[in-house]
């Protein structure tokens, strides 16, 4: 593989159009290049591929692992930065040294959340739509699910089930799971009958984040997951993870603590007003809002005000109907474009210890034209570069500059890979919304704590900011800071530590 990082020549000689302007191609090659007027920028540019780094397990963590092992079914919880995502494709891993090939499923909650751990959806899974049919009884569910061919035979082949972020997942759709696993399992035997039809359950998610979306009149008083009657009998072992790892200062976690429950003390109020200023402090923090429009609109202006050329990266797709649709919902862009200036952001982990996580910021000062046409990861680039072999160089705010490879997001069903999207692992970060920085840490963020709606958007959007100096809030309303009271109940009923 070869970077010209001062010279190319360009054989040809076209233009290339964005928004109506027309530049010399010679002119657009010097400026994608070069950041400062031609002149070239000799920095050092980190290894291009992800280092692989070794994660020493806590206690907690390790009995986690060790129950997934042994075939115990888990419910794993625990405030935002405890390593519950980390943790999760670990216990993938191990799920499938137990398991028979294409008998362990992953699945998610959000499509954001399914494709981050390379699932699907529960709801793609089981082969039940989003509303679950609304007045349809448990028994016509099962049967409209027996005749999706495709949800039948993976409900047959399931051994062991893994559901992330469960809080999104409501208490019907949890009851309905775990209705179809028996009945299918069972064969129409009641004497057969077990919980979960015998299934290993690897459940994780903390309820004091975002709640399901309940439609309206599907409300019958229950919310929440944990309020399905087979709730309790489905685990074998209830953790909870108590290592914060995304913050490191004691008052930081305090204050972050008390929002979770929604109950802050006057000190922590003092300190939260004191994160208040009137506009955006710096342009280079990422705004979190809870609509998508305001996340569009903001990063549009941005990216108009730099005038730079664009690079735009069209995603090199695979599968067919709603497997590929299924890749829209998660992070990765199906274009994403790019120019030199634009703030970024990091959506797959590259080096933990390096601290290049999901959620790391930085600045693109230039691209690096890529040529060799016997590289491997030549061939992914002009797949998805509209121009040509262009890599964007990142020079994140840790200080580390690093050339940004393509990365592949898979969906899953069991272990055959049903669609696929290769695109550059970043997306526009001057603004985003509060929905897709769930799992993220952002070493900044400025939020408008007035536009915030329901339980728990507050403690989602402030837990992802790793120090109180990175943490800038306006319009701050502390009635904005609630728990939901049953999520409060039920984690001092079962985890002491609340
Ligand atoms: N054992 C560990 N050693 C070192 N770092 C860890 C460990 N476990 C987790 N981390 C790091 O802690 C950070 C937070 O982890 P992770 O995103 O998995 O937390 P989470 O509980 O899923 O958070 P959220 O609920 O906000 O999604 C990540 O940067 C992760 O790499």
């Amino acid at each position: 593989m070869v970077f010209f990082h001062s010279t190319i020549a360009p054989f040809r000689c076209y233009s290339i159009c964005r928004s109506s302007r027309w530049i010399p191609y010679s002119t657009y090659i010097k400026n994608l290049l070069n950041n400062d007027n031609g002149k070239t920028k000799k920095s050092k540019i980190e290894s291009l591929s992800p280092k692989r780094t070794r994660i020493k397990w806590t206690d907690e963590q390790k009995v986690i692992l060790d129950a997934v092992s042994d075939g115990q079914s888990v419910f794993i919880t625990g405030s935002a930065g405890t390593g519950k995502t980390l943790l999760m494709n670990n216990v993938v891993k191990r799920l499938k040294k137990i398991h028979p090939k294409g008998t362990v499923f992953v699945t998610a909650s959000t499509g954001t959340a399914a494709c981050g751990l390379n699932g699907q959806t529960v709801h793609s899974f089981a082969g039940v739509g989003i509303g679950l049919g609304n007045d349809e009884s448990r028994e016509m569910l099962l049967e409209r699910v027996m005749a999706n061919a495709r949800a039948c035979y993976r409900w047959s082949r399931v051994e062991s089930l893994v559901i992330d972020e469960i809080s999104m997942i409501s208490h019907e759709l949890f009851e309905c799971l775990e209705y179809i696993a028996r009945k299918v399992k069972s064969g129409g035997s009641l004497s057969e009958e077990k919980i979960w039809g015998g299934i290993q359950l690897v459940v994780s998610g903390d309820f004091f984040q975002l709640p399901p979306i309940m439609n309206k009149g599907e409300n019958d008083g229950k919310v929440f997951a944990f309020e399905a009657n087979c709730w309790n009998q489905s685990f074998d072992l209830h953790i909870e993870l108590t290592k914060i790892f995304r913050q490191a200062d004691p008052q930081l976690i305090k204050v972050l603590q008390e929002i979770r429950k929604g109950a802050v003390d006057s000190e922590s109020m003092e300190i939260l007003e004191k994160r208040s200023f009137q506009s955006v402090p710096d342009p280079s923090v990422v705004q979190l809002f809870p609509h998508t429009e305001d996340v569009k609109r903001v990063n549009k202006i941005k990216m108009d005000s730099l005038e730079s050329n664009i690079i735009a990266y069209n995603a090199s797709d695979t599968g067919k109907g709603h497997w590929k649709r299924l890749l829209d919902k998660g992070i990765a862009l199906e274009r994403l474009e790019l120019c030199v200036g634009a703030r970024v952001m990091l959506i797959k982990n590259l080096n933990i210890f390096g601290k290049l996580v999901n959620g790391a910021t930085g600045t693109i000062t230039r691209f690096n034209f890529y040529l060799d046409p016997m590289d491997k990861n030549d061939m992914d680039i002009r797949s998805i570069c509209e121009y040509g072999n262009y890599l964007p160089v990142v020079k994140f705010d840790s200080g580390t500059e690093m050339v940004i490879t393509p990365e592949t997001w898979q969906v899953m069903d069991g272990d055959k890979v049903v669609a696929q999207r290769k695109q550059i692992r970043l997306m526009l970060a001057w603004a985003m919304s509060i929905h897709k920085c769930q799992g993220m840490t952002l070493d900044s963020l400025h939020t408008d704590l007035k536009r915030a709606f329901g339980p728990a958007m507050v403690y989602v959007a402030l837990s992802r900011v790793k120090s109180f100096s990175g943490l800038y809030l306006s319009g701050f309303d502390p009635a904005k800071i609630k728990a939901h009271p049953k999520v409060v109940q039920f984690y001092k009923t079962h985890f002491l530590k609340v």
